[in-house]
């Protein structure tokens, strides 16, 4: 469908979606609707199947909690058009009204602010009137957790969290890549993988120009794993989304832009209340690492060592196509995780796992310069706050391996007096804030402290 017509498009709605227990194929209908005619998409999930077959109540759950994905990974396929009215297809509760709100307008914030395109930060969905059939109540909470696992520091600290202080973790991810199955190999534990398969007309309408951008991807990837908990009869979905992931890149026409919405702690407790009201799921999804900053992470990251011939954080090996091996060393995430891991490890680790040393490169400059606060906004990338930025920084100026080293030379002295004064009242590694951990969760971490 040429550009034009997208842009003339009037509505996003949601045809239907479906399940075949046979093959744990799933089908999401998107449709596009406007004065030209109509854009039809489907996505399609393929969820790992249980050995045994699932309860009617089990189904029963499952179907409500896909309810919720069909209307959330319906953001890729939004955003080609950006229509003004996004029609819901049935009734709904008033926390997942509210979980699909945040999404299309939050989620796609920097989405629009991208584009130029204040109404989806104002979005209102239109919802059929009618009453919702209570769900009935499930309570996993004493199930064995499903951790989900995205091949970088993160999930891997939760992981060895969980599995130390005995949780016996299942590993789960949406699309393993190459490290993400070099990950689950190191951890030696028998992971579940979901397949999701982007509707190809997508690729099609990008080549061809439609509008695209960023999307909350986290949103998606929590759903489809709390179906795969649900569907083997396992428990609470474990994330390992950390307190900096809340904090905006930016605030625009009077809404905050935060490029990892979904990984925040808002979007958590929406998605927790909205899982509650429409699948009846009493515990099924929480972020271990909440509480801890970016640089706390990397230092427990320092002290475990059998994944450092695989673990990667960097979103370009991450790409659905032509994506890098392993880390590139040419971007935010990179430069910010080297610096955040560098002050724990002895050099030639640190060196070992990127393939290379960015602080010994000068070109890395302007981009550190970014994440330190002295040029620029902090980057729509996962990255930490300029704080931690700066914390690191001032560890790293006083250990002999790497005062010395180009580029943390020049930043000791860019830096300006006011972000070191900062820097030396930080809280980075009092964990705080607020979290959803569960009690007996809430120890796990305490194995990994160095
Ligand atoms: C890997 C990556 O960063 N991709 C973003 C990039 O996409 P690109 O075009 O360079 O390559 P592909 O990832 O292969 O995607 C091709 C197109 O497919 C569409 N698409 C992809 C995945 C999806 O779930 N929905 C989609 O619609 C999209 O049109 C792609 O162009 O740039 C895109 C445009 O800005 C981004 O949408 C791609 O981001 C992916 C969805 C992605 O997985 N990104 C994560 C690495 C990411 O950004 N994670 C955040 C967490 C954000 C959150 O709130 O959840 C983070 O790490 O901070
Ligand atoms: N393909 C995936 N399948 C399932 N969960 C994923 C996937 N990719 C990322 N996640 C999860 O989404 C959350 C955010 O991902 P993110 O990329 O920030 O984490 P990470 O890969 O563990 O660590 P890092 O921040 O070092 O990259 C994490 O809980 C991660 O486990």
């Amino acid at each position: 469908m040429p550009n034009e017509q997208l842009r003339r498009m009037d509505a996003f709605t949601f045809p239907s979606y479906s399940i075949d227990l046979a093959t744990g194929e799933a089908l999401f209908d998107y449709a596009l609707t406007g004065p030209d005619g109509e854009q039809r998409f489907t996505e399609v999930i393929t969820f790992p199947l249980p050995d045994a077959l699932p309860s009617d109540a089990t189904v029963a759950t499952l179907d409500r909690v896909l309810a919720l994905l069909h209307l959330v990974a319906g953001v890729s396929y939004y955003k080609t058009a950006a229509p003004p009215r996004l029609v819901l297809p049935a009734p709904l509760g008033a926390d997942a009204v509210a979980l699909v709100t945040a999404v299309y307008t939050k989620g796609l914030a920097e989405y629009a602010y991208r584009n130029r395109l204040p109404h989806v930060l104002k979005l209102t969905p239109e919802v059929p009137a009618g009453d919702v059939p209570p769900a009935r109540g499930y309570d996993t909470s004493e199930l064995r957790p499903l951790s989900a696992v995205g091949g970088g520091k993160d999930s891997i600290v939760s992981l060895e969290a969980l599995r130390r202080a005995g949780f016996d973790p299942v590993p789960f991810s949406v699309n393993p890549n190459h490290v993400i199955v070099a990950v689950n190999e190191a951890s030696g534990l028998t992971p579940l993988a979901a397949r999701r398969r982007i509707d190809p007309v997508l690729f099609d309408l990008n080549a061809a120009g439609a509008r695209n951008g960023h999307i909350p991807v986290t949103a998606i990837n929590s759903l489809i794993a709390v179906a795969t908990a649900v569907l083997h009869g396992l428990g609470p979905v474990v994330m390992s989304n950390e307190r900096s992931a809340s904090d905006p890149n930016l605030v625009w026409d009077g809404h905050e832009i935060n490029h990892q919405w979904s990984k925040g702690v808002e979007a958590e407790g929406l998605l927790r209340a909205a899982l509650a009201e429409h699948a009846g799921l009493t515990e099924p999804y929480f972020s271990l690492l909440r509480s801890l900053s970016e640089l706390h992470i990397a230092r427990l990251f320092a002290a475990i060592d059998r994944y450092d011939a695989v673990v990667t954080s960097c979103n370009a090996a991450f790409k659905l196509r032509d994506a890098s091996e392993r880390w590139c060393r040419d971007c935010p995430k990179c430069r910010f995780v080297f610096l955040a891991m560098a002050p724990f490890m002895p050099r030639e680790r640190v060196v070992g796992i990127f393939g290379g040393d960015l602080l010994a490169d000068e070109r890395q400059l302007p981009g550190y310069r970014e994440l330190l606060g002295v040029d620029g906004h902090k980057p729509f990338e996962c990255v930490g706050e300029v704080e931690e930025s700066v914390v690191a920084l001032g560890l790293l100026a006083e250990q002999d391996q790497w005062r010395d080293a180009p580029v943390v030379r020049a930043l000791v002295d860019a830096v300006p007096e006011p972000a070191w004064a900062t820097a030396a009242r930080s809280d980075v590694f009092t964990p705080g804030g607020p979290t959803f951990v569960p009690a007996a969760y809430a120890k796990a971490l305490d194995d990994l402290a160095p």
